[in-house]
């Protein structure tokens, strides 16, 4: 039976009109709908750099919708509050969102729920975010998986549904909510001067987003299984930053990948795909085990004399780029200038931080979220917790990525690390000067100074960590 009440649609991060089933679903029911978004402390609690783009996901879909005579409403608050608001404001009956897995939403959209059905109003909730919801997905025994590869064996030959298409209409209600707009809600404010560097660094929206998956499935998956380690190449599909945001869905991901292996993509095909089940596994991890974000994975690991200062200088010459390290600082840099880190890169970053100068994953986890714009609350806190060797299927704490061997290894021309670092060049590249450019003027920073001394030896700190690790009472 149709109703032609409207249809609040709360987006979250399903930013898209593509393969959306809560907007299908709405629009189905066949009275206006009406996106909306609010601004509840899952946003106010977001780092710098996330926060800053996600409004520009908001602006790009904002236009969109505008473009279909549509429109997204802004709406700040709790947000229970605001859709019963919202509720009472336009008469709506029904309340669609796609589901998320981390515990605070959990809570909330469960809350929301139970409330809006007590008062007569359809809330249903959609996949959407991830290809397999996490209860979906079960060893022999009934239990989820804590090994990445045999989840992988058990997921790699189910049928994924083929991706939506983009309704061509939204219906619109007779008169619009009212509605705040982006630029009371300052999205950039954290990003202080850096926001104009980083700004040609983000592929934003949709419409980016699918051209970008194309030329990557057209151009670079041949390679993708050798090259995607090499961070000077253009080897990987960047598709983390618009797969946070929603503005592409994972299916529509997976079926490329899907597509290319049948057309002969090979190794690199199945291995993007592979990629992208590490993504479900962080999910399926985070939901099972939700303690995954806030303390050691395996508790043995509580016992272990991290450095927690986070005031200290070894701590700050990491943030800053300024280890002494070429391919630490050049990937530290990266990540400041364009929000995004080579995957190669993150994995350096994060064994010289908990292993050579022995500070806590959180430490870094938490400078990632800052900093990151394709910050992922399920993939940030696996990638820690999995190269901190606290976490599930986790490389051996002694395992000990050693950066000037990974260097020469990854980066064998040094063009990942000159395209980073300025001093010591007669003519740096302009990237690593945009790195002066972005950083906040009290770090006091200039490429004409000289390049910094290794703050930790490779050996020392190695050897340091490991005798830690060996003296452990756990
Ligand atoms: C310490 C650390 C922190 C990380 N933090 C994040 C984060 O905040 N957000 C984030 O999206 N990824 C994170 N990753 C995973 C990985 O580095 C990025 O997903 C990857 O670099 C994104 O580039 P891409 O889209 O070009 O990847 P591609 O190589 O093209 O892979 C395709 C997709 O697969 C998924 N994927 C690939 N590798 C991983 C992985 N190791 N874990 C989970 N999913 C993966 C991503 O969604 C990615 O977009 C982190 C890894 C580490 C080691």
């Amino acid at each position: 039976m149709s109703d032609t009440s409207p249809t609040i649609l709360w987006l979250r991060r399903d930013l898209r009109l593509a393969d959306h089933p809560a907007l299908l679903a709405a629009v189905k029911r066949s009275g206006p709908v009406i996106p909306v978004f609010i601004r509840d402390h899952s946003v106010d609690s977001l780092g710098a750099a996330p926060k800053w783009r996600l409004g520009l996901s908001l602006a790009q879909l904002a236009k969109r919708l505008d473009d279909m005579s549509s429109q997204l409403i802004f709406r700040s608050g709790e947000a229970m509050a605001v859709l019963e608001q919202l509720i009472s404001e336009t008469g709506a009956t029904a309340v669609h969102w796609s589901r998320l897995y981390d515990p605070d939403a959990i809570a909330r959209d469960t809350l929301i729920k139970g409330a809006l059905k007590q008062r007569g109003v359809e809330a249903e909730s959609f996949a959407g975010h991830v290809l397999f919801e996490p209860w979906t997905v079960e060893t022999k025994t009934g239990g989820f998986y804590r090994v990445y590869s045999p989840m992988w064996r058990a997921v790699r030959d189910r049928t994924v549904p083929e991706p939506q298409a983009a309704p061509s209409k939204l219906p619109a209600p007779e008169t619009w909510p009212e509605t705040e707009t982006l630029d009371q809600w300052a999205m950039g404010a954290a990003m202080k001067r850096g926001a104009p560097v980083c700004l040609p660094h983000q592929r934003v929206g949709e419409e980016a987003a699918r051209d970008r998956l194309d030329w990557f499935m057209a151009n670079s998956i041949p390679p993708y299984k050798d090259d995607r380690n090499m961070p000077a190449l253009d080897a990987t599909s960047g598709m983390s930053e618009n797969l946070t945001y929603g503005e592409i869905s994972p299916r529509q991901c997976w079926h490329a990948g899907q597509r290319a292996l049948d057309e002969g993509g090979g190794r690199g095909a199945e291995h993007w795909l592979k990629e992208l089940v590490w993504r479900e596994f962080a999910y399926h991890l985070v939901y099972h085990t939700p303690e995954i974000l806030a303390g050691n994975w395996k508790s043995d690991w509580d016992a272990f004399p991290w450095n927690e200062d986070e005031d200290h200088p070894e701590v700050a010459a990491w943030k800053q780029g300024r280890t002494g390290e070429p391919f630490v600082d050049a990937a530290m840099r990266e990540m400041y200038v364009t929000g995004k880190m080579h995957n190669r890169a993150r994995m350096i970053v994060a064994s010289y931080l908990t292993k050579h100068l022995m500070t806590h994953w959180k430490i870094g986890m938490r400078w990632f979220e800052d900093c990151l714009t394709d910050w992922d609350i399920a993939a940030n806190a696996m990638g820690w917790q999995w190269t901190a060797g606290s976490g599930p299927d986790a490389a051996p704490y002694f395992r000990i990525f050693n950066p000037e061997t990974q260097a020469e290894k990854f980066d064998p021309d040094g063009v990942y690390r000159r395209r980073w670092i300025a001093e010591g060049h007669e003519n740096p590249t302009k990237t690593a000067l945009s790195y002066f450019d972005a950083v906040p003027k009290s770090w006091n920073l200039s490429a004409s100074a000289l390049y910094p001394e290794r703050i930790v030896d490779l050996s020392g700190g190695r050897n340091r960590a490991l005798q830690a690790y060996e003296a452990r009472t756990f």
